[in-house]
């Protein structure tokens, strides 16, 4: 996984660990501008952790991260993160909490034009006529698009999402899904995007490539081009073989690492 040359993002000889606890090990990874990688793996295997390390809310054991070639040293409007739990600040109007990244991104702006390009980025992600609500007045589905809108409105070249949609309903999902797409699809140039998911199909419906974590500690066990075409049909994946095939190959590669793991216990 650490082969691409010209990397936007590059993990290198990554570890980390808590309290003397090694939850990362050995990670190389390398990101190329605009790509659209998935991490994927079980519960506990460090995939929040590692995401955690890319936007510099921890910092690596032994190793370095280096996002367009400068060591990660801290959080940085570079890196836009979007968590599961939507991350939108409860006290500020909807509107209010984009036009906040807004001006993070254009810090000369006055709130009047940063409120109306706000306005424009909710728009974006189809939320329209709600900008004066609090984001308790709004569905689940509703605040996880405004807090893709504030993501998008820091122009970041980074993008990192951690199961973003993980508490959605299907529909609701599906809909994010496609104007996730959408958008790093229309932005030039593309954001590079780590995109961390439970969920095989997901990973195999959005991204460009796969990377495999396994467990105890968390280590990269097995990387997967994702070879379809853009724009991806969930109904022409579903008939493709080369989608289970994949399926099964990354099934195949989380068994063994699990298989690994109980016979070395
Ligand atoms: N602040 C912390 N202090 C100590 N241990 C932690 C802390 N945060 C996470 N861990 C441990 O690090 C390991 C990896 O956790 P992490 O949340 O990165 O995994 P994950 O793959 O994202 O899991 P999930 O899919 O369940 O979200 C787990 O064993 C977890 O208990």
């Amino acid at each position: 996984m650490s082969q691409t040359a010209n990397a936007a993002l590059r993990i290198e000889r990554l570890r980390f660990g808590y309290d003397g606890t090694p939850i990362l090990q050995d990670i190389d990874v390398a990101v190329a501008e605009g790509e659209f990688l998935a991490l994927l793996g079980p519960s506990g295997s460090g995939k929040s952790t590692l995401l955690r390390l890319i936007a510099g809310l921890e910092s690596p054991g032994s190793g370095r991260v280096l996002a367009a070639g400068r060591p990660v040293a801290g959080p940085g409007t570079d890196r836009a993160v979007v968590f599961q739990n939507y991350a939108l600040f409860p006290w500020m109007r909807v509107v209010d909490n984009v036009a906040e990244a807004v001006r993070k991104a254009k810090p000369t702006l006055g709130w009047p034009a940063a409120r109306t390009q706000a306005a424009g980025h909710l728009n974006r992600v189809g939320l329209t006529g709600i900008a004066d609500k609090y984001p308790f007045e709004l569905s689940g589905g509703m605040q996880q698009r405004a807090a893709i809108a504030r993501a998008l409105a820091l122009e970041s070249p980074f993008l990192l999402m951690d199961e973003p949609f993980g508490a959605l309903d299907p529909v609701n999902r599906a809909r994010l899904q496609d104007l996730l797409i959408e958008v790093w699809q229309r932005r030039t140039p593309r954001p590079t995007v780590v995109f961390v998911t439970h969920d095989v199909d997901e990973a195999l419906l959005l991204a460009d490539r796969v990377a495999v974590l396994g467990a105890s500690p968390g280590r990269i066990i097995a990387g997967f081009d994702v070879p379809f075409e853009r724009p991806r049909r969930r109904a022409a994946l579903f008939g493709d073989h080369r989608f289970h095939e994949l399926r099964e190959a990354i099934a195949e590669a989380l068994d063994a690492d699990t298989l690994a793991r109980l016979d070395a216990a």
